[in-house]
């Protein structure tokens, strides 16, 4: 029997956390989003802006120095913590001495987007997770899938508040399988890597399924195919930074930013067409498609 499909019913089911009227920007919430690099400068605007566009009340990009502040005026909206960077212009591994303050004061850190692997991202990554921060939600996407793999017990001790996003190569790697493993039983697989690690796992794919360490298991098929494009799952990471910050549990925040990333994907291959709409179109369309879902009624 195949797991439960999170729809329109499932959002109504499971809402997101209210927000007053007169709630301040520091009850939606801080996140900090490390990544990117000389090769892509612009990867953490794509998560930087989701995280806003989710409902997050700050948001802090961290990323190489020599990119830093382009990427500040492309974000005004964001705060900008500018790392030492080494001779391929991707972060240093000294940057962690930097990060482990600001993450201190975080609800919410993705990690990953516009990485790439490497012994510095496993230094940084392991760094990183190796003390869990009271309420700190984590997003590991992109190359600190790699770096994850042998991180099972630092991992697990973050208690199942570490959401994981890999598509099908990236699981393939990490959990040590090949590829057509991977696709021969993704519910099987994502389930016992959520065990293993006790965090949530989003496997990503035409079809989505979403496993938690307690046996939960969803699955999503309401994206389209011109989400498959570049950045679409920086994107991703950074709607589900925002829910996260906003108070969303773990689990709640990944199946509500899988459902969010599909349906504004949908609205743009009606409005723009069935492919070739860009990843930073995306987030722009999440605050409509929240107020639909946590307001009108003949969607609940
Ligand atoms: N590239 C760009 O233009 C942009 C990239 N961006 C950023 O870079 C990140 C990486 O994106 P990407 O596109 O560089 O790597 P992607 O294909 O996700 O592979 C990741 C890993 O999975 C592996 N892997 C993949 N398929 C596989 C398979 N079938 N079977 C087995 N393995 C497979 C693959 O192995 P490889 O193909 O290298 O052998 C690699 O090790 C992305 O998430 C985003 O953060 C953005 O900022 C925007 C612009
Ligand atoms: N054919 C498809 N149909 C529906 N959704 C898709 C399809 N292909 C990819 N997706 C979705 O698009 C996103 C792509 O993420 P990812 O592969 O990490 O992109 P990138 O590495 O380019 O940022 C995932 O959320 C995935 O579920």
């Amino acid at each position: 029997m195949s797991p439960p499909r999170i729809d329109r019913r499932w959002l109504r089911d499971h809402p997101l956390p209210g927000l007053a009227d007169a709630s301040d920007k520091n009850e939606r919430g801080r996140v900090v989003v490390i990544g990117g690099a000389e090769f892509v400068p612009g990867a953490l605007r794509l998560t930087g802006e989701a995280a806003l566009r989710a409902g997050a009340g700050k948001v802090q990009l961290a990323t190489v120095q020599s990119v830093a502040t382009a990427l500040g005026v492309l974000v005004p909206e964001a705060s900008m913590l500018a790392l030492p960077s080494d001779r391929n212009g991707e972060i240093a591994a000294q940057a962690v001495a930097m990060l482990e303050d600001h993450v201190g004061r975080c609800d919410a850190m993705v990690l990953g987007p516009g990485m790439s692997v490497s012994d510095r991202t496993d230094t940084l990554v392991a760094r990183l997770l190796a003390s869990p921060r009271q309420g700190l939600g984590v997003v590991l996407d992109a190359a600190a899938l790699t770096s994850a793999r042998d991180l099972a017990p630092v991992i697990a001790s973050h208690e199942g508040r570490v959401i994981m996003t890999p598509h099908r190569g990236e699981m393939a790697i990490f959990a040590g399988m090949d590829e057509a493993a991977v696709a021969a039983d993704p519910e099987g697989v994502a389930a016992d890597m959520a065990g293993r690690f006790r965090s949530v796992i989003l496997l990503k794919g035409q079809e989505s399924i979403l496993a938690d360490p307690s046996g939960r298991l969803l699955r999503f098929d309401g994206g389209c195919v011109g989400l498959a494009t570049a950045g679409s799952g920086d994107v991703l990471a950074g709607i589900i930074g925002g829910l996260l910050a906003r108070g969303a549990d773990p689990f709640r925040a990944a199946a509500w930013g899988c459902w969010l990333h599909g349906a504004a994907g949908r609205a743009l291959s009606e409005e723009i067409g069935r492919i070739g709409f860009l990843a930073r179109e995306l987030a722009a369309v999440v605050p409509r498609l929240l107020d639909e879902t946590m307001t009108a009624p003949q969607n609940r």
